[in-house]
């Protein structure tokens, strides 16, 4: 806290305006009705990998003046994104971090990353686009000689960016226009931005940060166009930070979320760079002949992109750490709110509407680090294999996986922040809630690193191809959908078998729901295709008429069947070592199960259950929910950082909501103040 915010805070305890507040009991009371989780094995459990890295980063905000979320609100852009540069190098000294450190465990620079969210998005997205999508491109498409530079990252001797977005150009990356064109005579490249449309738009770390870029560029050779390539390019004096002669670099101004990272454009005007700026594992150029070791344009690029795995990861985490956050502050506000003050009333928390949205997303905001898990996982299991061989159905099958995750994450992120901003009615709204602040950081996940519906698309089309194998006799090489049954006959025909509530909360029952949404929207998904290449000419209208309901369904289907597979062995572990909170957990996946599939519920009634099903599902979801309710601020507070660093003044551990905002208010230098331009009620007033 700065010194003349502490001295406000001071003075106004001295003179404050309002009468006093007495002491909130609410949510002390609230947490005297379960006393069954246990806060340390849930959190080393749903932290798992991270467990280390959350407490060792949580100790250094607590400790560090460094790390003060008002300062902040009160401090204008440049000043924010220069003390996230302090934060970043501190956080950044403390992990010692390195090439040698990374290849032997593929998750480690995600660890601080995933800490430094819990603080502050814009501080952990300032550090990934520098170690993981700069550093990552380097590593993954990078040669021998490109090991200076890779050390040089690690060092924080370069701070790098990733240009491949274009201002007319995102997610048809194929399309980008920049060109690097080949000089027989040099052996360079010249880079140019031919277009307004080609300037490399959104690159974060550019406006103010960055001297290195990995620019995405079409290769021409020539006059022959090669496809894209990347190149490691250097974009200001390493001495004077001066923007290099042939590029132009600005600020991509005001933005609705994350002021903290300087994102800017890039223009190239002949700017000349050298031959070794490729990054040519995948693609070289020898007597000024092209060769790639990948003869497919579209396929090189998508191995390209490999680059962004670890960045979709942090997005799917970085979903979770912000819902989680949101509902931390939401639960904890609903258990000490009162409506109508009654003497006996409950808080806001027990009524159905309140719970139902906020217990589920509880359940959702597991779900999601379930997620995190399974790609944690996957990932440490692929990488090896795909560095020797970047063609293989493993990276396809963990590409797939990843994709549709990261969709459903960042979706659930999007409306369970928005329900929590509800939840705290008014105070929500308030910039001291940190609601808002949360609220804009999950807003661009489901666009940044990959736009969703175009994702979701690619994990589908994954899924048709797999049938469409296993239709012609191929074996299936996919283990993530052993399930999937070629047979549309059965698939039609299958029933659940559940008469009760007790029958249903059976994680065998559960599991044959969800694949059967993915079987039978596979099955549905291939004809309404067949339907539309009917219909239309040609099968890209064909592929995009045949979206909603279907496609699209199909890649979120997926997601939650992986999910809810995580779910349950995360519930198992913790049962094993704690059978109270194990069995908490569980109820908290029959709460996320029947929610998901009461979100399908027109297609499960017309394929797989009756009607006296779907109410005994309905009736698990509100009693499920209702039950949990005393549970969930025990989650929260297990799982929450402190009070300092979740910066919520609604939201806090004590309860003391009320006095809280109060202070927050009163503290602002123009709480009572009387601005310049009150001469223009007059004017108004006609007087
Ligand atoms: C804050 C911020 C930081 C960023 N940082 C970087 C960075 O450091 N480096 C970088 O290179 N990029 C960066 N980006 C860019 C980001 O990766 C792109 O915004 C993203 O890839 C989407 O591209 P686009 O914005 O061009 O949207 P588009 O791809 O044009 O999408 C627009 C809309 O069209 C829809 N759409 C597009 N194609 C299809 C299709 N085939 N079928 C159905 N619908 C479709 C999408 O769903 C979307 O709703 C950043 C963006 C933001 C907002």
């Amino acid at each position: 806290m700065s010194a003349v915010r502490r001295l406000l805070l001071i003075e106004n305890h001295l003179s404050s305006k309002f009468p006093n507040t007495p002491q909130e009991k609410g949510l002390e009371n609230f947490r005297k009705l379960e006393t069954k989780v246990n806060h340390n094995i849930l959190a080393k459990h749903y932290f798992d990998y991270f467990y280390e890295a959350i407490l060792y980063t949580r100790k250094i905000f607590d400790e560090s003046p460094l790390f003060n979320h008002e300062e902040s609100l009160g401090s204008s852009i440049e000043d924010y994104r220069g003390k996230i540069v302090e934060q970043l190098k501190c956080i950044y000294s403390k992990f010692h971090m390195s090439y040698e450190k990374d290849l032997a465990n593929p998750l480690y620079k995600c660890s601080p990353i995933y800490a430094m969210t819990e603080y502050d998005q814009s501080l952990s997205t300032r550090m990934l686009v520098h170690i993981i999508l700069y550093t990552d491109t380097i590593q993954n498409l990078g040669t021998e000689k490109h090991r200076e530079l890779i050390d040089r990252a690690y060092a924080l001797k370069d701070y790098g960016s990733f240009g491949m977005t274009e201002l007319g150009h995102g997610s048809d990356v194929g399309r980008l226009e920049t060109t690097a064109i080949y000089n027989p005579k040099t052996g360079g490249f010249t880079l140019n931005s031919p277009t307004a449309t080609s300037a490399k738009w959104w690159i974060g770390a550019i406006a103010n940060t960055a001297n290195m870029s990995i620019i995405f560029a079409r290769l021409i050779i020539d006059n022959v166009d090669k496809g894209i390539q990347a190149f490691a390019v250097p974009i200001r004096n390493y001495e004077t930070h001066d923007t290099l002669s042939g590029v132009v670099l600005g600020d991509c101004g005001k933005k609705i979320s994350h002021d903290g990272i300087d994102n800017g454009f890039i223009l190239f005007k002949n700017y000349e760079i050298k031959y070794d700026c490729l990054l040519d594992k995948l693609s070289q150029i020898k007597n000024g002949k092209f060769k790639s070791s990948i003869k497919n344009k579209e396929k090189r690029l998508g191995i390209m992109m490999g680059s962004l795995i670890r960045g979709r990861f942090c997005v799917v985490s970085g979903s979770e750490i912000n819902t989680r956050s949101c509902l931390t502050i939401a639960i904890r506000y609903g258990a000490l709110r009162k409506q109508f003050g009654n003497p006996n009333e409950e808080s806001i928390l027990s009524y159905q509407t309140h719970n139902c949205r906020l217990v589920t997303g509880l359940a959702k905001t597991v779900a999601m680090r379930c997620a995190s898990k399974v790609i944690g996982d996957m990932y440490k299991a692929v990488k090896p294999i795909s560095d020797v061989n970047p063609e293989c159905d493993e990276l396809n099958e963990f590409h797939s996986v990843l994709s549709s995750l990261k969709c459903v994450c960042s979706w659930y992120g999007i409306a369970i922040s928005q329900e929590c901003r509800e939840a705290c009615g008014g105070h929500g709204v308030s910039k001291y809630s940190s609601l808002g602040r949360h609220r804009g950081y999950v807003d661009v996940h489901a666009t940044w690193e990959g736009d969703n519906t175009v994702l979701a698309q690619q994990t589908s089309k994954y899924i048709l191809k797999i049938l469409q194998k296993s239709f012609k006799g191929q074996k299936f090489i996919a283990p993530t959908l052993n399930f999937l049954n070629i047979d549309f006959q059965e698939v039609k025909t299958f029933k659940s078998l559940f008469t009760s509530r007790k029958e249903f909360e059976n994680e065998k029952c559960i599991i044959s729901l969800f694949e059967h949404r993915v079987n039978f929207l596979t099955h549905t998904s291939v004809m309404k295709l067949q339907e539309s290449s009917m219909k239309y000419s040609d099968m890209t209208t064909a592929w995009n008429n045949s979206q909603i309901f279907y496609i699209q369904d199909l890649s979120k289907s997926f997601a939650e069947l992986i999910m809810a597979r995580e779910f349950i062995k995360l519930s198992d572990n913790i049962y094993k070592d704690c059978k109270e909170t194990g069995i908490i957990i569980k109820k908290l996946f029959y709460l996320y199960s029947a929610d998901r599939i009461l979100d399908s519920i027109s297609l499960y009634l017309e394929s797989a259950f009756t009607h006296v099903q779907e109410k005994i599902i309905k009736e698990t979801f509100i009693k499920t929910a209702a039950e949990l309710t005393p549970a969930s601020l025990h989650i929260v507070d297990a799982l929450s950082a402190s009070d300092k660093i979740l910066g919520s003044v609604i939201g806090s551990s004590d309860g003391q909501a009320y006095t809280r905002m109060i202070d927050a208010v009163e503290s602002e230098l123009k709480c009572y103040y009387k601005p310049k331009w009150l001469h223009l009620i007059k004017d108004i007033r006609g007087s």
